[in-house]
């Protein structure tokens, strides 16, 4: 038998999230994401609102199905002669779903690419654990493609995005970063015990964006906040950040959420309803930039990653690109990367 990791790699399997598509799946996705979470009943009926909102029907799986057809066009275009599966955390079309369907095709050792970007257990080891137990009991190898928030294909476009938004706004406009709050503690153990890795990513990405966008002032806040209000979360919130500049004279904010992949349901929510508002109320422009997934860029990166990855498996030395001081982002998790805050389970690495 050839050794596991001799295999080569076979396949690519887009990781997401997923989401409701209807008003009846609401309440069960929320079931899902929440299990076992303490998330207080009066959060959940308040997010089930924000879908219902736009009809029961979160944009996340449509997204994916474009970006899924766009990385098909982009590796056939470049003679990456491998296919794509994809599978959801939380909604259909499952992760299981897409494993067993692997299998079923003669798959062997497939990599994995997340639709999240930074170190957190969120983004992270949840998505490991989840993966650890669709693979279950079958013969698969799960191959990691590394956090891609410093890859230029990620970066790229969004300063690129940044860089438009802010060519037609006024003089003096502030940039406001935006990313999901998480709690310190799930902060403080991203990327290994007292690392904080997902504030520090984004404190570097928001540096990148800005001088590469030629932003003046800016600043690094977050939105999604849930949980008990009795735990400290990442802050300060984005709604209470526009009124802080609304307070110093500013006038005009550029929006751009840095933490998110797509116009999922947290840009469309709290971000371009919520935060709009609250803007509107304090009589400061306000724009949102785009996010990358519809970006060239973008879509090439997903190759790139795995054909970096293909590479490492013949010289582990082979060139990694990144922009900006982090290091890129390691080809397996150390054992203790973004800890999970209710006790360890199997992750892949
Ligand atoms: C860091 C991070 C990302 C980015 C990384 C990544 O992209 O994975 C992310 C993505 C997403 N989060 C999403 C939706 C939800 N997240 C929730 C809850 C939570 N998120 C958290 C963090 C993150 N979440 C945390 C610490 C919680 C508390 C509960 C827990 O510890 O798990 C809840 C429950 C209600 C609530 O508590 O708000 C919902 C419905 C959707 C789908 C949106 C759509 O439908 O378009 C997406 C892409
Ligand atoms: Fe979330």
């Amino acid at each position: 038998m050839v050794p596991m990791n001799e295999r080569p790699i076979d396949a690519l399997l887009l990781v997401s999230f997923g989401g409701p598509e209807k008003p009846e799946d609401v309440v069960p996705f929320l079931e899902n994401v929440t299990a076992g979470r303490g998330i207080p009943r009066e959060r959940l009926e308040e997010v089930g609102e924000h879908y219902y909102l736009f009809g029961g029907k979160s944009p996340i799986n449509d997204l994916n199905r474009e970006l899924l057809a766009a990385i098909r066009k982009d590796l056939a275009d470049h003679g990456v002669d491998l296919p794509v599966y994809w599978g959801n955390r939380n909604w259909d079309p499952y992760l299981r779903d897409a494993m067993e369907q692997m299998v079923a095709d003669g798959i062997r050792r497939p990599a994995f690419f997340l639709t999240s970007a930074y170190s957190s257990y969120s983004g992270c080891r949840q998505y490991r654990e989840n993966l650890a137990e669709a693979v279950n009991g079958l013969d698969l190898d799960l191959v990691r493609l590394r956090l891609y928030f410093n890859h230029p294909g990620f970066v790229g476009p969004f300063t690129e995005a940044t860089r438009a938004a802010l060519a037609e706004a006024p003089e003096g406009t502030h940039t406001v970063f935006v990313t999901h709050s998480i709690p310190d503690t799930m902060n403080d153990a991203s990327g290994g015990p007292g690392v904080g890795a997902y504030r520090t990513q984004h404190e570097e990405v928001a540096r990148l964006v800005a001088e590469g966008a030629g932003a003046g002032e800016y600043s690094l806040v977050y939105c999604s906040r849930s949980g008990s209000p009795r735990t400290p979360w990442l802050e300060p919130d984005v709604n209470d950040h526009l009124e802080e500049l609304a307070g110093r004279g500013i006038t005009s904010v550029a929006v751009v959420p840095i933490g998110f992949v797509s116009d999922h349901m947290e840009v469309l929510y709290d971000l371009d309803t919520e935060a709009k508002e609250t803007a509107e109320r304090l009589g400061l422009r306000f724009v949102r930039v785009e996010t990358p997934d519809r970006h060239p860029d973008f879509v090439a990166m997903v190759r790139e990653l795995l054909t970096e990855r293909m590479a490492m498996d013949e010289d582990p030395d082979v060139e990694r690109p990144t922009v900006g001081r982090c290091a890129p982002n390691p080809q397996t998790c150390p054992i203790d990367c973004c800890a999970n805050p209710r006790g360890e389970i199997p992750a892949v690495r």
